[in-house]
C-alpha cells in the first residue's frame, strides 16, 4: 500500500491532522520513535485503519513520490536531527513540511540547506491548537511556490472554511510561513494580556463575581468582539473545579508560562525597528508574573485598594468599547510588522490573504478580522491599518472609553499594562510631531551622534558646550 502524506510525530497534533485528512479521503500514515504513540494511533484510526510505522526506513518507502513528509516535533534541535535522520532515505524533489513553532531563521537555513540537496522544505504555522488540528485549522505555508502546489488540495481539504473558503494559502518564500505564524502568536499573547487584564478591572475593580464576569465575556461573545479567546475566556469563568468545588480558575497559580513565539515576535520586532509595544508588554507581564515572592513581599510594603468608585454598569460598556479599541491596536501592530518583515525579507505577503486565513480555525480568529480582511482588500498595499477609514471611525468611537478605562484603572491601582500601550501607540501615532527632538538633541549634546534640521536637507552636530550668540 503506497500512501499520499506521511507524519513524523504522532502526539496529539500529528495525530490530529492524520485523522482531519483521513475523514478527507486522503491514505496517510504515520512515524514516531514511541511505540505508545503508535499504539494510540492505531486505537484512536481504527474507523480509517490509520496505522505508523516503527521503522523510518519503511515509512518512507510507503509513500508515494514526490513524497510529502509533515514533521510535527518540538521547535528547535529536534527538526535538524530528524532531517538527518531522513535524507538518506529521500529523493530528489521530496518535500519536507516542518509544521511545528519553528524559529523562522532555522526555517530559512533548513530551507537553503535542503534545496541545495534537491528536496524542498517547507516552514507551515499551523493554528488551532488540539481541536483545529482534528476538525480544521488555520494554516501558514510558506516555501518553493512550485512545490506548494502539491500540498494545496490537502491542506484546502482539512483546513477551517470560513464561507466555504479555506483558511490556508501559499504565504511566500523561504520562512515567511512561520514568520507569520510567530507574529500571530505575538497578536494571541496581546489579546491574551487584554482579556487577563478585561479580568482584572471586572473583579479587583468593580468587584464583579464570577458568574458576572462569566456573563460579561459570554455576552461580548455574541457582539463585535466575538473571538475564539473570548469564547475560551467565557467558558473559563463557568469551568468547577471538581476537587475544591471552586471555578478552576480560581485555583490556577498566577505565574503566566510561554514557550517563546511572544519573545522571538518582540525580540525581531526591535530588530527591524518595528514598534509592537502592546505585544511586548503581554511577553513582559509574563515574565513579570513569575516574581510571585517578590510580588507578595511588595503586596505588603504597598498596600492598596483597587476598587473602582464608579456605576459599575457604566465602567462595563467602556470597557467593552475600550477592549474593542486595544483589540484593533493589537492586530494594527502584529500586521505592520508584517508589512515591514515583507519588505526587509522580501516575503512578498498579501496582508489581505493573511487577514482572510485568520478569520477561522487559528486562536486569534475573531469577528474583528472580517473588517480587517475588507480595509487590506480595499488597499493590499495598506501600511497601516489605522490609515483604513473604517477603522478610523470604529477608533474614533472607542479611544475615548479607552483613555477612560485606562485612568481609571492607573487611578486606582489596577496593572493595565496592555491597555496603556495600546492608548499611548495610538496617541503617538497621531502625533505630527512627537518630542524625539530632544532625543536628538541629547544625543548630540553627549555624543555629537548628529541631527537632522527641518529646515534643511544635511546631518548637523552643534557645539552645545559652546556659548552661543
Ligand atoms: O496558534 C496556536 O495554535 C497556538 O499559538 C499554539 O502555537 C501554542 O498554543 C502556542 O504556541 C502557545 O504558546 P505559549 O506557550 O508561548 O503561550
Amino acid at each position: 500500500k503506497t500512501y499520499t502524506l506521511g507524519m513524523i510525530g504522532l502526539g496529539t497534533m500529528g495525530r490530529n491532522l492524520l485523522l482531519n485528512m483521513a475523514d478527507h479521503g486522503y491514505q496517510v500514515t504515520g512515524y514516531d520513535k514511541d511505540p505508545k504513540m503508535l499504539k494510540t494511533l492505531e486505537e484512536v484510526g481504527k474507523a480509517h485503519d490509520l496505522k505508523g510505522f516503527a521503522s523510518l526506513e519503511d515509512f518512507v518507502q510507503s509513500l508515494e513520490l514526490p513524497r510529502r513528509i509533515v514533521l510535527l516535533v518540538p521547535a528547535g534541535p529536534i527538526v535538524d536531527s530528524v532531517i538527518q535522520e531522513l535524507e538518506p532515505l529521500l529523493s530528489k524533489g521530496d518535500l519536507i513540511i516542518d509544521s511545528g513553532n519553528s524559529h523562522f531563521t532555522d526555517t530559512s537555513r533548513r530551507a537553503a540547506e535542503l534545496a541545495e540537496k534537491g528536496f524542498h522544505f517547507f516552514g507551515m504555522g499551523i493554528s488551532g491548537g488540539e481541536e483545529g488540528a482534528r476538525f480544521g485549522p488555520s494554516m501558514m505555508p510558506g516555501g518553493d511556490k512550485a512545490a506548494y502546489s502539491a500540498m494545496k488540495e490537502i491542506l484546502e481539504a482539512i483546513s477551517a472554511k470560513v464561507n466555504g473558503e479555506p483558511c490556508v494559502t501559499y504565504i511566500g518564500p523561504g520562512a515567511s510561513g512561520h514568520f507569520v505564524k510567530m507574529v500571530h502568536n505575538g497578536i494571541e499573547y496581546a489579546m491574551m494580556q487584554l482579556l487577563a487584564e478585561t479580568y482584572d478591572i471586572l473583579k479587583n475593580g468593580l468587584g464583579y463575581t464570577n458568574e458576572q464576569i462569566h456573563r460579561v465575556f459570554d455576552q461580548w461573545n455574541k457582539g463585535r468582539l466575538q473571538s475564539f479567546l473570548m469564547e475560551v475566556t467565557a467558558e473559563v469563568f463557568a469551568f468547577t473545579d471538581e476537587k475544591t468545588g471552586k471555578l478552576l480558575v480560581d485555583m490556577i497559580k498566577d505565574e503566566a508560562k510561554s514557550k517563546g513565539t511572544g519573545k522571538w515576535t518582540s525580540q525581531v520586532s526591535m530588530d527591524l525597528q518595528l514598534p509592537i509595544p502592546t505585544i511586548n508588554e503581554a511577553v513582559s507581564s509574563r515574565d513579570l508574573s513569575k516574581f510571585k515572592s517578590l510580588r507578595v513581599e511588595l503586596s505588603e510594603a504597598f498596600p492598596h485598594a483597587t476598587k473602582i468608585a464608579e456605576n459599575q454598569q457604566k465602567v462595563e460598556a467602556e470597557l467593552e468599547q475600550a477592549l474593542y479599541a486595544a483589540m484593533i491596536v493589537s492586530y494594527a501592530q502584529g500586521l505592520h510588522l508584517l508589512w515591514q518583515a515583507s519588505i526587509t525579507y522580501e516575503y512578498k505577503l498579501n496582508l489581505h490573504e493573511i487577514a482572510k486565513i485568520w478569520r477561522g480555525g487559528c486562536i486569534i480568529r475573531a469577528e474583528l478580522l472580517e473588517d480587517i480582511y475588507q480595509a487590506y482588500s480595499k488597499n493590499p498595499e495598506l501600511e497601516h491599518l489605522f490609515s483604513d477609514s473604517a477603522i478610523q471611525d470604529k477608533l474614533k468611537a472607542t479611544v475615548p472609553d479607552l483613555r477612560k478605562i485606562v485612568g481609571l484603572s492607573i487611578e486606582n491601582g489596577i496593572p493595565v499594562s496592555a491597555y496603556a500601550s495600546a492608548l499611548t501607540y495610538f496617541d503617538s501615532l497621531r502625533t505630527k510631531r512627537l518630542p524625539s527632538n530632544l532625543t536628538q538633541a541629547q544625543r548630540d549634546f553627549f555624543g555629537a551622534h548628529t541631527f537632522e534640521r527641518t529646515d534643511e536637507e544635511g546631518i548637523f552636530h552643534a557645539l552645545w558646550n559652546q556659548p552661543t550668540l
